[in-house]
């Protein structure tokens, strides 16, 4: 008896698992809440303001025009108060105006035109970082190593592509550079007032420090709320993706509407976080909105009396006045940058989580990649190795989930690397070995869950072995260049997924410069000749984003024809559960004898008809290797397969 069977909490820990595993396959849907598929993304750690930086560098040359532009724009307003006092002045002696309207005139244009092409720049820099950010993350999304996509919510990242990103705009467009042109107004503005009256300034600096005080302090929660906002969206969509993803199950077990509610429940939560974030910026505004017009009631009634006692001119105060609204302006939008950085470093935390996760290929980098070859002559490194070889192999899946930066039990060194936790660990496999000569055709057959799919994995080096190695032509595969690796193998997933766009796309995915020719005769090798014909544009006929106009076997022998496109050595194929009436468990039958000659082939089959005829086949069960020989051998030999062959009217 194995201990999944003795011990309880290792058959919760595996039931937990399968369900972890269930949830994240398309196809899957589980009817109530599974506490992997429906948990909420962590906030995600917090980005800091040099973070941001980058970002910004990029677009150097530009923002320096912009901030440029924001400086002559600045002088250009803070002209217009000196020639208004000076339209007062001389309008009290009576003296003609001349040339000054018509100054004036011509100031508040410049001032217009420059605003609105910095408005422009600034747009379309902003625009830009979204887009570097953008392909920043979808860069890295799809180097990540396959484990990541276990444990990370489909819906979720793709919120933090499409929605976090734009976040980053609002930095531009409402944030720094505005502030730049603002502070330089701002700091004329406080030099005209100080020469204008130095006590009526004082007092106007005593309103506005109190205001600044406030808006720093509440700054620090934009952050936070603005940063939980964006991971309630990342929720939303998850739970979206999901219902999405699996709308016809849902449809068939009558669980729309409460799968609708769930996702009512996940957009309310964005709701209330969204109504979070408005609650504290909108304090940031009246705050802004108090700070004028007390500085503005203050300066009125003080400067009243200075004008009655002769301290300051009627111009001077009307000056005073103007600079003092000029002053506040920038002021304005100095708090709208603080909070446009704010809610932009919440979302940067989150770009910024994906970003710092290492490639799959991180720690490969030190080794020197190595040219094999596998293929069925016995070229190679080591001509007389085996294709593939396990050799005691064991290996668990790392269940985990990123740390929550909330929790302070997971502080980790460094803030932007948070240290996953690993919540359970569940053996998979349990010292593996079995030996694949070249160009022979195995088959692996097991109960569900034995392990099977898990082995290809392994051969993919989707994920590496916990003790043991897995060998490619006499080569442990971590000595291996991971791209030189997956040429030499084609491997054919077991709900194959036929992508977006015609069949030729889909055939050519991983061989580009594959004629016509050869994809028509991929297809008829595996038995999709008259797929070809069904649609007048042949090649070019869409197959619907998830294989809509094609069957499961149909869908699978596609993959197959895929794989085959691009020739390799090897070739792993996850058979299809299901779609396996008569005609089409022929036709792949059929499909894998012909791809089967010249290569080395490793097939999970469901069932025994198709490889009866193998070379060998390897039997699994709960992780480990119980028996190995052809079928007759094995019906002889081995209780398990006797039964999955009586059950299947084989035996
Ligand atoms: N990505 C994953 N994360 C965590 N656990 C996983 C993952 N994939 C598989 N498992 C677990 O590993 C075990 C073996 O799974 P595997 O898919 O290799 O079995 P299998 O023999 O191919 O099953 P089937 O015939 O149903 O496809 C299962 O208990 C499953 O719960």
């Amino acid at each position: 008896m194995s201990d999944t069977e003795t011990r309880p909490e290792t058959r919760s820990a595996a039931r937990a698992a399968e369900r972890a595993r269930r949830s994240a396959r398309p196809t899957f849907v589980a009817p109530r809440r599974s506490p992997f598929s429906r948990r909420e993304t962590p906030p995600g750690p917090r980005a800091t303001f040099s973070q941001l930086l980058p970002f910004l560098f990029e677009h150097r040359p530009v923002l320096i025009v912009v901030a440029a532009l924001s400086i002559v724009g600045a002088v250009a307003s803070l002209l217009q108060p000196l020639l208004v006092g000076q339209v007062i002045n001389v309008v009290e002696a009576g003296d003609p105006l001349g040339g000054l309207v018509w100054a004036l005139v011509a100031l508040v244009l410049v001032s217009a035109a420059i605003t609105g092409y910095q408005h422009y720049l600034l747009q379309r820099t902003g625009e830009g970082v979204v887009l570097s950010s953008r392909k920043q993350l979808v860069g890295k999304l799809l180097r990540l190593p396959i484990a990541e996509f276990d444990t990370r919510r489909t819906g979720d990242l793709v919120s933090r592509v499409g929605s976090d990103t734009t976040m980053l705009r609002a930095v531009l467009t409402q944030g720094l550079v505005e502030a730049v042109g603002g502070a330089v107004t701002f700091v004329g503005a406080l030099v005209a007032m100080l020469i204008l009256d130095p006590v009526l300034l004082g007092l106007t600096v005593l309103v506005i420090a109190v205001a600044i005080t406030t808006v720093t302090l509440l700054s620090r929660r934009v952050r936070d709320a603005s940063q939980a906002a964006q991971a309630k969206v990342g929720d939303v969509a998850a739970s979206v993706e999901r219902a999405i993803g699996s709308v016809r199950t849902i449809r068939a077990a009558g669980a729309t509407e409460r799968e609708i509610r769930d996702v009512e429940v996940e957009a309310e939560g964005a709701w209330q976080m969204g109504v979070k974030v408005a609650h504290i910026s909108a304090l940031i505004v009246p705050i802004a909105g108090i700070a004028m017009q007390v500085s503005f009631l203050v300066v009125l009634g003080v400067g009243g009396f200075r004008v009655a006692s002769g301290a300051i001119t009627v111009a001077n105060l009307v000056a005073f006045i103007l600079f003092l609204f000029m002053m506040i302006l920038p002021l304005g939008q100095a708090f709208g940058a603080v909070t446009s950085v704010n809610a932009a470093l919440g979302a940067l935390g989150r770009i910024q989580e994906i970003l710092d996760l290492p490639d799959e290929d991180a720690h490969d980098r030190e080794l020197a990649p190595l040219a094999v070859m596998v293929g069925p002559a016995n070229e190679g490194l080591l001509p007389d190795a085996p294709a593939i070889e396990f050799d005691d192999v064991h290996f668990a899946y790392a269940l985990t989930r990123p740390s929550d930066p909330a929790d302070p039990g997971n502080d980790s060194p460094d803030e932007h690397l948070p240290e996953p936790d690993v919540i359970e660990r569940q053996p998979v496999l349990r010292g593996v070995s079995f030996r694949v000569p070249r160009g022979q055709r195995i088959a692996l057959v097991g109960p569900s869950g034995a392990g099977k799919s898990t082995i290809l994995s392994l051969i993919e080096r989707f994920y590496d072995p916990s003790v043991g190695a897995v060998r490619l032509g006499g080569l442990d595969l971590r000595a291996l260049d991971r791209t030189e690796l997956r040429a030499q193998i084609g491997y054919v997933e077991q709900d194959a997924p036929v992508l977006a766009g015609s069949l030729r796309d889909n055939l050519k995915l991983g061989s580009p410069d594959a004629t016509d020719a050869e994809c028509e005769h991929v297809l008829r090798a595996v038995n999709l000749g008259a797929v070809l014909e069904r649609d007048p544009a042949g090649l070019s006929a869409p197959v619907g984003e998830d294989g809509i106009m094609l069957s499961g076997g149909e869908r699978q022998r596609l993959a197959i024809a895929r794989a085959l496109l691009a020739a390799p050595p090897i070739l792993l194929l996850d058979e299809s559960t299901s779609s396996l009436d008569g005609v089409n468990e022929r036709m792949m039958r059929e499909a894998i004898d012909a791809v089967s000659a010249g290569r080395t082939l490793i097939v999970i089959a469901h069932r025994l008809s198709t490889v009866i005829d193998s070379d060998r086949i390897i039997v699994l069960d709960q992780g480990q290797v119980i028996g190995e020989g052809t079928h007759a051998q094995l019906v002889a030999s081995v209780p398990l397969y006797r039964e999955l062959a009586e059950h299947q009217l084989l035996a």
